[in-house]
């Protein structure tokens, strides 16, 4: 038994994050109960079946492993927290699409909404923590909502971003680069830190878990994410120099990263960063600054976000521009839809932007991706404002890449899948018009083998255009 025996964890929100979090405290927490609620029928049935509703890998183990045991997924919300005494706040918080701040701000509505129910329906004094990435001071809001209860409860609000990344987010929450927890400067606030404290104990070395003020907490999760989205473009920006320089984006990478003061993660180039965070939280940094007067601090981040819509759209004018100034017409084989590898997620993917401008320029689009649902591609790219004519008529998702390829002008790598590494060019060359073009968004083929066999390579970052 360890020091948080009998403690009953709830979880509202049962998405990307909420679903693996909770999966992995209750594998590494067998005395505590976790239970996940949301309001998603859809979600929790699926999260009660054998498909859950994410890919990632290792989660299935874990989570068939503990359902039912300590791991429980359910609609009643309600119920939930009548019981929890920890409840985890892990709900969607998106870039707002009207009213103010439309475009830029984050829509906290879900969590206040959550804060609203925990104060109506709770009879005890619960710990409420903020999972879900918000603008600093939302736990000023939230607790406040929570204080407004009509019991007179004192219910104390805690704030634990989360850093797990898709694709990896079991690794990254078995064996954590650290946990940040803020919480209130008060006694009750640091005995709520403690709480959740205990509970991380059980896996993560004391020296990994960072307890701060709620503000810096707030604060450090968008920061986190700026940065890391920072050197996406500071490594992209450089790839158009190299491109125009006869430098290898790969190779100046390298050398820049060895400097244990920059370190090599985080610098490779690509057709651009996508995922439901980074974007979103970077304009939400914006928004705040800009909210407190700080305009060049608001334009300085605000670049990230523009090199990377610029990423995009120079990789695409390339394609138009190396096949002879035309696409029209011409079946286009793309490879990987989804924003990252060992992910079936699509949301602000780069993929949607780059097929919107050749479907524009009039190509016809085979899209080949291994864990991509056919229903999130279309929801996807009608985000990415393509028309839904276009996307009817010009777009066939297959299901092998070699049947993509079939009769292709290009093939568009959009994905860093490991098994297009694997793939055999020689018969996709052989079923291929001429000449046949590769233009690799990722940098993961290897490009001086392509050439021999006869294919016209691009590669981000890597050729000298004259
Ligand atoms: N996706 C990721 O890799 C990461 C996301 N985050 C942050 O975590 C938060 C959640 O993100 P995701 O899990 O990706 O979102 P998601 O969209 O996958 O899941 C959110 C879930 O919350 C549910 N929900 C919304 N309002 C609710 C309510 N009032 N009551 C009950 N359930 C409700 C939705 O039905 C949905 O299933 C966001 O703030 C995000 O910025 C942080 C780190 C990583
Ligand atoms: O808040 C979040 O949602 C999460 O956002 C990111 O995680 P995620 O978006 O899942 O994936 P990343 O591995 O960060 O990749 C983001 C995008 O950047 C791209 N990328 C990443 C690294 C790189 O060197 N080059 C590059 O183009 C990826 O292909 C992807 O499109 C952060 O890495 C997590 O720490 C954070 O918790």
């Amino acid at each position: 038994m360890g020091k948080c025996a009998g403690l009953q964890i709830v979880c509202i929100g049962a998405g990307y994050v909420g679903g693996p979090t909770m999966a992995m405290i209750a594998y590494k927490c067998h005395d505590v109960t976790v239970t996940v609620v949301d309001i998603s029928e859809k979600q929790i049935a699926a999260w009660n079946s054998d498909t859950l509703p994410i890919y990632e890998p290792g989660l299935d183990d874990i989570v068939k492993e503990r359902r039912n045991k300590n791991l429980f997924f359910s609609t009643d919300v309600d119920g939930a927290v009548e019981k929890g005494d920890i409840i985890f706040v892990s709900v969607n918080t998106p870039t707002k699409t009207s009213g103010i701040g439309a475009g830029r701000a984050a829509n906290i509505s879900n969590c206040e909404l959550v804060a609203r129910n925990i104060a109506k329906v709770a009879t005890s004094p619960k710990i409420v923590v903020e999972k879900s990435t918000v603008p600093v001071r939302t736990a000023e809001s939230m607790g406040r909502v929570l204080a407004a209860n009509e019991k007179g409860i004192k219910h104390q609000i805690i704030s634990s971003p989360e850093f797990l990344a898709e694709g990896t987010a079991i690794e990254d929450l078995l064996e954590p680069s650290r946990v940040l927890i803020g919480g209130e400067q008060t006694p009750e606030g640091h005995a709520a830190v403690q709480k959740l404290v205990d509970v991380y104990e059980y896996w993560c070395p004391r020296e990994r878990i960072i307890t701060t003020n709620l503000w810096s907490s707030e604060l450090s999760k968008l920061v986190a994410n700026a940065f890391l989205a920072q050197r996406v473009s500071s490594i992209n920006s450089i790839s158009a120099l190299c491109e125009v320089s006869g430098a290898d984006v790969d190779e100046v990478a390298r050398a820049v990263g060895t400097d244990y003061r920059i370190g090599k993660h985080f610098l490779k180039s690509s057709v651009g960063f996508g995922g439901s965070c980074f974007k979103k939280d970077i304009l939400n940094l914006v928004y705040l600054c800009e909210s407190f007067g700080l305009h060049d601090v608001a334009e300085y981040w605000n670049w990230v976000v523009k090199m990377n819509e610029l990423q995009k759209e120079r990789f695409a004018k390339t394609i138009v521009k190396r096949m002879f100034n035309t696409v029209t017409r011409k079946k286009i084989a793309v490879l990987g839809f989804a924003f990252k590898a060992d992910t079936g997620d699509t949301r602000e993917t780069a993929a949607s932007d780059v097929c919107r401008f050749l479907l524009e320029e009039g190509a016809r689009l085979s899209v080949y991706d291994p864990k991509v649902l056919a229903e999130d591609m279309e929801r996807e790219l009608l985000y990415a404002k393509c028309e839904k004519d276009q996307i009817d008529q010009q777009i066939t998702r297959v299901e092998d890449v070699y049947a993509a390829a079939k009769d292709a002008h290009a093939v568009v790598i959009l994905t860093e899948w490991k098994e297009f590494k694997e793939l055999d060019f020689d018969k996709i060359y052989s079923v291929m018009e001429k000449p046949a073009f590769i233009f690799d968004g990722r940098n993961i083929l290897d490009h001086a083998g392509l050439r021999e066999k006869g294919f016209e390579v691009f590669a981000l970052g890597k050729n000298k255009i004259n």
